[in-house]
């Protein structure tokens, strides 16, 4: 098998494989990259496996860093790119079911592919296109099949977290997991309790964001993998009603647990505890807690001006798309977002008043100088004032007035 034009990033990168070879050592892209580029998919990184040991190669190139040097990963910098280059090594030991105790270089391409994950994951490119498939990997790949390289039970054993990368794969790529690769997680999903949640957070959220999440969470549930991720075990029902909902993956993380919270019926304090636990960026917990409550609007058809200012153009069409996903939405999102471009100001900041002016004209500083300015802010969003100076300033005090 052999690829007849290689893409461009293949193409930047073979002067690096070109100076390894002319050195009398072996070097091939390998990972992801040839993977995706097989399916026709675009490519991330460049991924290059050698048989030239880390300092070998590091004496062949200007500019190296050493970004896993004990694990054998040189990075080497060209014009502008770098370009993680691994020794060839075979790997022992998994005491935390994670990383290697120790890796132990060699000079065989095969003994390489043999430590890899899974088959479609074990191809490796020459430069002149031709592919070295040891394992099946290219059947597999025709077949949509992620079947582990050699011994599924020895493959999640070494590594826990490849059971959550097998789930993400079926969803970004549509593919069937193998019967005995599928053996292989229901016999082992016990170990990602020892998986840090973070890593499990990453490929979780990737699996939604594929484009077949159906495919991903199916697995998830049916292998029963959803047990041994924290804080997901009690929404087996939830996630079963997603399964099925889900027709295609999200847009971006924040839309990923909106979407979750929305499905899984959670109180805004839920929805910050689960992603607290899930060690969530403060933005995104927030951004998440409004959408939610928006995506409850749209549901319920009380989509009005208030909560579209205070929901903002980006977390709306997310509110919108999940809305949709779980059948709940008959708003086009152009209306929507119509809606909020309507609006008279989009932020405190555009009010046609500030405290100065109303403190100009005898109001004390104090909560019910911002009060006035909640009441205008209100006033003017709902459409009920004109965003006019004076007319702020009139309504300002008849609002005091009132209230004093
Ligand atoms: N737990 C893991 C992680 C990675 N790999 C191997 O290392 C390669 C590169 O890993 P990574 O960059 O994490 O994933 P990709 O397969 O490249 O996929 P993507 O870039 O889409 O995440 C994989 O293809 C696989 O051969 C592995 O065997 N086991």
């Amino acid at each position: 098998m052999r690829i007849e034009t290689l893409p461009e990033e293949f193409v930047k990168a073979q002067p690096i494989i070109d100076t390894i070879e002319a050195a009398g050592y072996e070097a091939y892209y390998v990972g992801g990259s040839v993977r995706d580029t097989l399916l026709g998919l675009p490519i991330h990184d460049v991924d290059i496996a050698t048989s030239a040991y880390p300092e070998e190669v590091k004496s062949l190139f200007k500019r190296t860093v050493d970004t896993g040097i004990e694990h054998g990963t040189v990075m080497i910098l060209d014009h502008g790119t770098g370009y993680e280059t691994t020794t060839f090594r075979t790997e022992s030991g998994y005491q935390d079911y994670r990383r290697p105790d120790s890796v132990k270089f060699v000079r065989s391409l095969k003994e390489d592919l043999n430590r890899r994950d899974f088959t479609i994951n074990a191809l490796a490119l020459k430069t002149d296109g031709s592919i070295i498939d040891y394992f099946d990997g290219l059947k597999d790949l025709k077949a949509h099949r992620i079947r582990a390289v050699g011994d599924p039970e020895k493959r999640f054993n070494e590594d826990a977290l490849r059971m959550m990368r097998a789930v993400r794969f079926a969803s970004q790529l549509n593919f069937v997991i193998d019967p005995e690769t599928v053996a292989g997680i229901k016999h082992h999903g016990g170990l990602l309790t020892k998986i840090a949640v973070e890593r499990i957070h990453v490929e979780f959220v990737k699996m939604l964001l594929g484009q077949w999440p159906a495919m991903g969470l199916d697995v998830f549930m049916e292998t029963g993998l959803y047990q041994y991720c924290p804080d997901f075990k009690p929404y087996q029902a939830q996630f079963n009603q997603l399964r099925t909902e889900l027709k295609s993956g999200m847009s971006n993380e924040t839309a990923v647990w909106t979407l979750l919270a929305a499905a899984f019926n959670l109180s805004s304090k839920q929805v910050n505890q689960l992603l607290k636990d899930w060690k969530s960026a403060n933005q995104l917990i927030e951004d998440v807690q409004v959408a939610v409550k928006a995506v409850h609007g749209i549901a319920t058809h009380s989509v009005d001006a208030w909560l579209v200012y205070q929901t903002g153009n980006e977390l709306l069409s997310i509110a919108n798309e999940v809305a949709q996903k779980l059948g709940q939405s008959s708003y086009e999102t152009a209306a929507l977002l119509d809606q909020y471009g309507a609006l008279q100001i989009h932020s405190k900041k555009a009010l046609a008043i500030t405290g100065q002016d109303l403190m100009a004209a005898g109001i004390k500083p104090g909560p019910q100088l911002g009060r006035a300015l909640n009441f205008l802010e209100r006033q003017v969003v709902e459409g009920q004032l004109d965003n006019q100076n004076k007319t702020l300033l009139e309504a300002a005090i008849n609002y005091l007035n009132e209230k004093a």
